[in-house]
C-alpha cells in the first residue's frame, strides 16, 4: 500500500514506522526540528516490542510534493486538524482512504467537511508513545493497537487492504462495524484518564486507590456517558463501571499523552476532551460538573508555557 503519515508524531510516527518495516510505501510529513531529522537520519523507534530504524524516509512538509496515496493515517494534535486536513487534498484519489487515530469526537466531523465523507474511516489508536528527540519515537509498554471501519459499518475492500498492512508491520488491528461507538467507548476512558491524571499530576494507581479521587474519575467517565446517550450513541446506562472495571486492570505506572503534554509544557487537548463533554451537555441539557472542573482548571496550562 501507498501511505501518508500526516503528522510524523507519537503515533503517526510509530504506526508509520512499523507499516514501513513490514514492505509499504510510506511518506512522512513533518515539519521543523523533526523534519529536519528525518530527512538527515531517517526515523528510529524504540519499543519494548522491537526497535525500528528506517536510514532513509520519504519526508516532507509539502503533502502536495507527493505522490497521491491509498490512505492517509493522521495523526496531528486536534488543534492542527482543519489546517492539516487541508494540506493533504493533493494526495487524494477517488477511493483514497484518510484514518484519524486522534482522540476525541469530533476529529471526523472536521475531516468529512473539509475532505468529504467518502474519504473518511472512522479510527482509535490504543499506544503510548511519544517524541524522545527530533527523529526518534519512544513507545512505552506493549500496547499498540488499531481499531478502524467504515461509518456505514460495511466491510469494505479498503479496510480489508489496511488490516494486511498492518498484520504485515506486526501490529494489533481491528476492523470494527459500529466504528462511532468504538470511538465514544475510548472516549469515555480517555477523558477520564486524562482529565485526572493531569489535574493530579499523577499516574493512574493512586488516583483510582484513593476513594474520593476514585469517585471522582467515576463521575467523569458517567458524564461523558450520559452525553454519548443523550447524542443517540448506544452505550449501557452502567458503561462508566465497565470502564472503572477495566481502568483497574491497567499499571499502576499508566498514564495519558495529555499528562505527558503537561509536564513538557506544552499545549493541551482538554478543549476538546473534557471540554467538548461540557460543550455538547450544555447543548443537550446534560449536567456535566465534574468535566468541568476539568476543563476550567487546566485552562491555566491549555496554552502550554510560552
Ligand atoms: N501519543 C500517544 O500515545 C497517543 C496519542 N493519541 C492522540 O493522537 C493524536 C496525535 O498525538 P501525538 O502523536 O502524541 O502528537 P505529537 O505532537 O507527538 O505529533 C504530532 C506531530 O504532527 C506535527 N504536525 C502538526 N501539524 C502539522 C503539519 N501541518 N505539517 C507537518 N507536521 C505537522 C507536529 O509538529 P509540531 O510539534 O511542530 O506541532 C508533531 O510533530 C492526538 O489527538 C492524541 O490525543 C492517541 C493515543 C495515544
Ligand atoms: C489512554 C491512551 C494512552 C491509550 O492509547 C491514550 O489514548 C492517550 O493517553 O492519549
Amino acid at each position: 500500500m501507498r501511505i501518508a503519515v500526516m503528522g510524523t508524531g507519537g503515533v503517526g510516527g510509530y504506526f508509520g514506522a512499523r507499516l514501513a518495516e513490514g514492505g509499504h510505501d510510506v511518506a512522512f510529513v513533518a515539519r521543523g526540528a523533526q523534519l529536519a531529522a528525518l530527512r538527515a537520519n531517517g526515523l528510529r523507534v524504540e519499543s519494548p516490542m522491537g526497535d525500528v530504524h528506517l536510514p532513509e524516509v520519504e519526508a516532507t512538509d509539502d503533502p502536495g510534493t507527493l505522490d497521491p496515496v491509498d490512505l492517509v493515517l493522521f495523526g496531528v494534535k486536534l488543534w492542527d486538524t482543519e489546517a492539516a486536513a487541508g494540506q493533504i487534498r493533493p494526495l487524494l484519489r477517488a477511493d483514497t482512504a484518510v484514518v484519524s487515530f486522534q482522540n476525541g469526537v469530533v476529529k471526523d466531523d472536521i475531516l468529512r467537511r473539509v475532505l468529504g465523507p467518502e474519504h473518511v474511516l472512522g479510527g482509535v489508536c490504543y499506544i503510548a508513545a511519544t517524541i524522545a528527540e527530533p527523529g526518534v519515537i519512544r513507545h512505552s509498554g506493549n500496547m499498540q493497537k488499531l481499531v478502524f471501519g467504515e461509518y456505514d459499518g460495511s466491510q469494505s475492500a479498503r479496510t480489508a487492504r489496511f488490516r494486511e498492512a498492518c498484520a504485515d508491520g506486526k501490529i494489533d488491528a481491528e476492523v470494527s462495524d459500529r466504528i462511532e461507538r468504538t470511538i465514544w467507548e475510548k472516549f469515555v476512558f480517555l477523558v477520564g484518564l486524562s482529565g485526572t491524571t493531569s489535574l493530579t499530576r499523577s499516574p493512574i494507581g493512586p488516583i483510582r486507590a484513593i476513594d474520593r479521587s476514585r469517585a471522582f474519575l467515576r463521575d467523569v467517565m458517567d458524564e461523558v456517558v450520559r452525553v454519548a446517550r443523550a447524542q443517540g450513541v448506544p452505550l449501557p446506562e452502567d458503561y462508566a463501571d465497565d470502564r472503572l472495571a477495566f481502568v483497574d486492570t491497567v499499571p499502576d505506572t499508566m498514564t495519558s499523552s495529555m499528562h505527558h503534554d503537561l509536564e513538557r509544557g506544552n499545549r493541551l487537548e482538554v478543549p476538546w476532551l473534557s471540554g467538548d463533554v461540557v460543550d455538547r451537555g450544555r447543548a443537550l441539557g446534560v449536567p456535566t460538573p465534574a468535566n468541568r472542573a476539568i476543563a476550567d482548571l487546566l485552562a491555566v496550562h491549555a496554552e502550554g508555557r510560552k
